[in-house]
C-alpha cells in the first residue's frame, strides 16, 4: 500500500443548507466566516465561551463557527485550553458562560451521551480504546448511540434486534474497509501499533455517523508516513461523510494542510483566528510558541 501525499485537496461538498439550522448569533465573526465559505449556516457555533478551573481561567471568551464540510484547525501552546473547549463542546465540562449551538440547539445542561446523540464524535488525545476487546468490537462501541432496544423489542430479541445487529455489523465493516483495518479486525486493539489504534479511534467516531467530528490530537507520537495516512484519512472522512471536522494538532504541517480556517489560543484567549498560512505567520501566533511576550494571567 502507498503512502497517500499530505497535500491540501480540493475543499470537499458541503451539506446543503437545513432551512431549520443555524443559531441565530450572526454577530459573531466567526459565524460569519464560517459561513462564507459555503454558503451554510454554521453547524457548531461557541459563542464567548469561558471554563474556569478554580482560579484558573482555562477558557476566556472563545468563540468558534463551524459549517458543513469545513476543517476547522485549533491550535495553541501546552496548556492554551484546546481539549478544555473540546470538554466544552461535547458536555464533558460544561462552559461556566457562553453557549455552545449545535446545529441551532443549545447544549446547555445536555450530557455527554446525549450531545453524542445528536451527532458529535470524539477522539480523545489520550486512547480512550477497550483493552482486550478486538479492533471489530472497539469500532461497534461506536455504534451503540444507534442501539436502542425497547423492553417489547428486547422481549422479541430474535425477531427484532438481529436484523439491527446485521445492520450495525454491516455498517462497521464498510468503515473498516473504508479506513483499512481489514488485516487487523479480529486482533486485540492492544497489540496492534499506535498509529492503527489512533486509526481504530477515528473509526469507532465514524462508527456514530458524525456530523461534527472531533479529533483531539488524532497524530500525536506518529510518524510521518502514519501522519500522512491518518491525514488522507480524515480528508477522506470529511468528503465521503460530509462531517464537519474540528481538528486540534500540533503538527503544523498537517494543520495548514488540513485546515479550512484556524483558531490560536494561548493562555486559554483567542490571539488569531484566520486562513491558516497566514495565522500561523502572525507574530502574536509566532511569540505564542516561542514562548514570548506574554505572561500568564489566572
Ligand atoms: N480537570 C482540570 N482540572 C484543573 N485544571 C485543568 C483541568 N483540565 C485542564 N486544566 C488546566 O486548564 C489549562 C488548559 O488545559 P488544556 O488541557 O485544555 O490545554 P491544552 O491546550 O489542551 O494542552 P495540551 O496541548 O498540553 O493538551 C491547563 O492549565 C490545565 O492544567
Amino acid at each position: 500500500m502507498t503512502a497517500p501525499t499530505l497535500v491540501r485537496e480540493a475543499a470537499g461538498p458541503a451539506d446543503p443548507p437545513r432551512a431549520d439550522a443555524g443559531p441565530a448569533m450572526s454577530t459573531n465573526p466567526s459565524d460569519a466566516a464560517a459561513r462564507s465559505r459555503t454558503g451554510a449556516p454554521p453547524l457548531l457555533v461557541c459563542d464567548r465561551i469561558d471554563r474556569s478551573f478554580g482560579g484558573l481561567k482555562a477558557l476566556k471568551s472563545v468563540s468558534i463557527a463551524i459549517s458543513p464540510g469545513q476543517i476547522f484547525g485549533l491550535v495553541g501552546p501546552n496548556g492554551s485550553g484546546k481539549t478544555t473547549m473540546v470538554n466544552a463542546i461535547t458536555g464533558f465540562y460544561p462552559p461556566d458562560a457562553g453557549r455552545v449551538m449545535f446545529d441551532g440547539r443549545d447544549l446547555k445542561g445536555l450530557k455527554p451521551h446525549r450531545i453524542a446523540r445528536l451527532g458529535i464524535a470524539r477522539t480523545f488525545q489520550n486512547l480512550a480504546l477497550f483493552r482486550g476487546m478486538s479492533v471489530l468490537d472497539n469500532i461497534l462501541v461506536g455504534r451503540h448511540i444507534h442501539m436502542r432496544p425497547g423492553a417489547l423489542k428486547s422481549l422479541f430479541y430474535p425477531v427484532w434486534a438481529r436484523p439491527a445487529e446485521i445492520r450495525h455489523r454491516r455498517h462497521v465493516e464498510d468503515i473498516i474497509d473504508f479506513l483499512q483495518l481489514q488485516d487487523v479486525r479480529d486482533m486485540a486493539v492492544e497489540v496492534i501499533p499506535l498509529g492503527l489504534q489512533k486509526r481504530v479511534e477515528l473509526a469507532r467516531a465514524l462508527a456514530a455517523e458524525p456530523r461534527l467530528l472531533v479529533l483531539d490530537e488524532p497524530m500525536a507520537g506518529m510518524n510521518q508516513e502514519e501522519k500522512e495516512y491518518m491525514a488522507r484519512f480524515i480528508l477522506d472522512a470529511r468528503d465521503a461523510f460530509g462531517a464537519a471536522v474540528l481538528l486540534i494538532e500540533h503538527h503544523m504541517d498537517v494543520v495548514t494542510a488540513l485546515c479550512d480556517r484556524l483558531l490560536v489560543l494561548s493562555y486559554g484567549e483567542p490571539i488569531a483566528e484566520g486562513d491558516p498560512h497566514a495565522v500561523i505567520a502572525e507574530p502574536a501566533v509566532v511569540a505564542a510558541y516561542l514562548g514570548k511576550g506574554r505572561t500568564r494571567a489566572a
